[in-house]
């Protein structure tokens, strides 16, 4: 198990690309991260090849359904050997309560956490989607639904974790996309942090993709945030 905190979102339309950039990843140095649209071209062989290259992989499909659905589906991603999985909170306690008990059932269990809000929405937003308020307040209502189901932890963004740490106390995971070091792109991005300010935030996880896989050299690119965050870990919060 690697001491890293960095996943690497392979948001890639082929196996191919994805692959290529993982073979020149250390399974030790980083975690990677499978999603939308990855799975939907390459399907679960992707995520099989990603583990038995040795990389902890996070199966990224945010299942939102019916608790049966979710639960089955949960128990399907366990099937591929993956190390974690999430879920929209938003489907509420039942779904996310019926998909950690499929999981305990099993063997080997991967970690499941729940989507709070998306780091692409901000406080207009959630008044678009007729939800108004701030998206600090729905981030603390969706994650202590989380921790009601006694999932193992949220996707939120890293603006909310120290709010976060507060509310769920030192055990539950705190991943964070949204992302951003300094000199990158914000992209569709809202709710952005730093990645030392992220750690410095309570983040466990930082889930990063483009400032990596769009840059010219990702090795290099990943090994600049990996150098932030050990200038970072030497300075006192
Ligand atoms: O669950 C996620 O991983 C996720 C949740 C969220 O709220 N925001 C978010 O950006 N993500 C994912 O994190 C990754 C972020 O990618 P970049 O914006 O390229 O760094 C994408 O693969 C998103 O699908």
């Amino acid at each position: 198990m690697t001491e890293t905190r960095i996943i690497v979102a392979l948001d890639y339309a082929s196996a191919d690309a994805a692959l290529t950039l993982a073979d020149r990843l250390d399974p030790h140095r980083c975690r990677v991260k499978v999603g939308k649209e990855l799975f939907t071209r390459a399907g679960p062989a992707v995520v099989e090849q990603l583990v038995k290259r040795g990389f902890d992989v996070f199966l990224d499909l945010k299942y939102h359904d019916i608790p049966n659905t979710v639960a089955a589906a949960c128990a399907a991603a366990a099937d591929l050997g993956v190390w974690m999985l999430n879920v929209h909170a938003s489907g509420g306690v039942a779904m996310m309560q019926a998909a950690r008990e499929r999981l305990a059932s099993l063997p080997r269990r991967p970690l499941l956490i729940a989507v709070t809000l998306l780091t692409s929405l901000d406080d207009d937003d959630l008044t678009a989607i007729g939800c108004p308020g701030h998206a600090r307040e729905r981030v603390a209502l969706l994650a202590e639904l989380s921790a009601e189901a006694d999932l193992d932890g949220v996707v939120c963004s890293a603006r909310e974790a120290s709010d976060l740490r507060a509310r769920l106390g030192p055990e539950r995971l705190l991943v964070t996309p949204g992302v951003r070091p300094a000199d990158s792109a914000n992209g569709d991005q809202k709710r952005i942090m730093t990645p030392s300010r992220a750690i410095a935030a309570g983040a466990d996880h930082l889930v990063i993709g483009r400032p990596i896989t769009a840059a010219a050299d990702p090795q290099a690119a990943l090994s600049a945030i990996e150098a932030e965050l050990a200038v970072g870990s030497a300075t006192p919060r």
